[in-house]
């Protein structure tokens, strides 16, 4: 289990993670060499890699982080009907919003964000459950949501590349029909009780990979190298790509899901983020992958099987924030 260290108390230094410009991937077979083992590089290393050039236009992005403003602006009156009951059910609900008061497991101090979690594939399907209101919300987000799907799929398949996993298509169609989900998280620079501390507690995410968005900077990763919490750099217009506990079970190690938490840098303006959860379907049990075992010393299986379902009933129970840690290793 990892220390929970101070929130506030000491100066974070900005951590080294991977600036990878991806319209190289589409580019003569050298160029996409080199992204490759960029990529290899920061899942091994840190676990988590930043995007350029990602295929997501400025104003896609502008207008999701506007558009879940204006969502989490509006009077508590109009989002009462998606707001969470605390029924255990709710995890698996298409669309939930959570006023979220956690701690990390061991941390005593209350860290508290906003939550509204949309689930998103196939779109068609769920989008009548997303919010209404504003009038704009499915539109916008919709458009944010099939890009970085897009962008999930891309990454995924260079992914199995720097794993050597990527012969015929490897898992992909169980990728790109799998589960999908967008967290908008919104932090308030003016909480109502000066008790609160806002932020998200210390995680791993249960996904495949994760990509963030961020209005402003306030990401911590944990670094897997000293121990020591670090801030994530700000690059204007990039998005965060993090290792999720599957990948970390799907590369028998190889990669390790990043443990972060959000501790955002008092602005006026309240911090958006907009987290994309990427897996295989929610009762696909995924295995360490075969090719990536042989049985000898240097490498044998390090992980039970197991699917999304039970990773994220197991968060939810509040039990531990990594569930790797716990019942996952052999
Ligand atoms: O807001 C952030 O920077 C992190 C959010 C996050 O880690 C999550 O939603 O899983
Ligand atoms: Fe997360």
């Amino acid at each position: 289990m990892v220390p929970a260290s101070d929130l506030d108390d000491h100066l974070i230094h900005p951590m080294k993670v991977p600036l990878i410009d991806l319209s190289l991937l589409s580019q003569d077979s050298h160029s996409r060499d080199i992204v490759i083992k960029q990529i290899q590089q920061g899942c091994q290393n840190s676990g988590i890699f930043q995007v350029i050039h990602h295929g997501i236009p400025k104003s896609v992005i502008d207008e999701a982080l506007e558009v879940n403003r204006s969502f989490f602006d509006m009077p508590e009156a109009m989002k009462k009907d998606l707001l969470d009951n605390g029924a255990a059910g709710d995890l698996f609900c298409p669309v939930k919003l959570i006023n979220f008061a956690s701690g990390a497991p061991g941390n005593n101090q209350l860290l508290q964000r906003d939550l509204l979690r949309l689930h998103a594939n196939p779109l068609e399907e769920v989008v009548e459950f997303w919010p209404k209101n504003p009038a704009d919300y499915k539109e916008k987000m919709g458009r944010y949501t099939k890009k970085v799907r897009k962008l999930g799929s891309e990454m995924f398949e260079a992914i199995m590349e720097s794993l050597n996993l990527s012969a015929k298509n490897y898992l992909k169609e169980d990728f790109e029909n799998g589960f999908h989900a967008l967290v908008a998280n919104c932090y308030r620079s003016n909480p109502n009780s000066s008790n609160i501390k806002i932020g998200a507690p210390a995680h791993s995410d249960h996904s495949i990979i994760t990509i963030l968005l961020q209005s402003s900077p306030g990401l911590q990763i944990l670094d897997m190298a000293d121990g020591i919490w670090k801030s994530d750099p700000e690059i204007e217009g990039s998005l965060q790509v993090f290792v999720g506990d599957h990948l970390e079970v799907l590369s028998n190690g190889i990669y390790k899901s990043v443990m972060h938490r959000a501790i955002p840098i008092s602005t006026k303006e309240d911090r958006i983020s907009i987290a994309s959860f990427h897996s295989f379907g929610m009762d696909m049990i995924v295995e360490p992958a075969q090719e990536l075992i042989d049985g000898d010393e240097d490498s044998p299986k390090r992980y039970n099987g197991c699917c999304a379902r039970d990773i994220m009933t197991h968060i939810a129970s509040g039990k531990t924030n990594r569930l790797i840690d716990v019942d996952m290793n052999l």
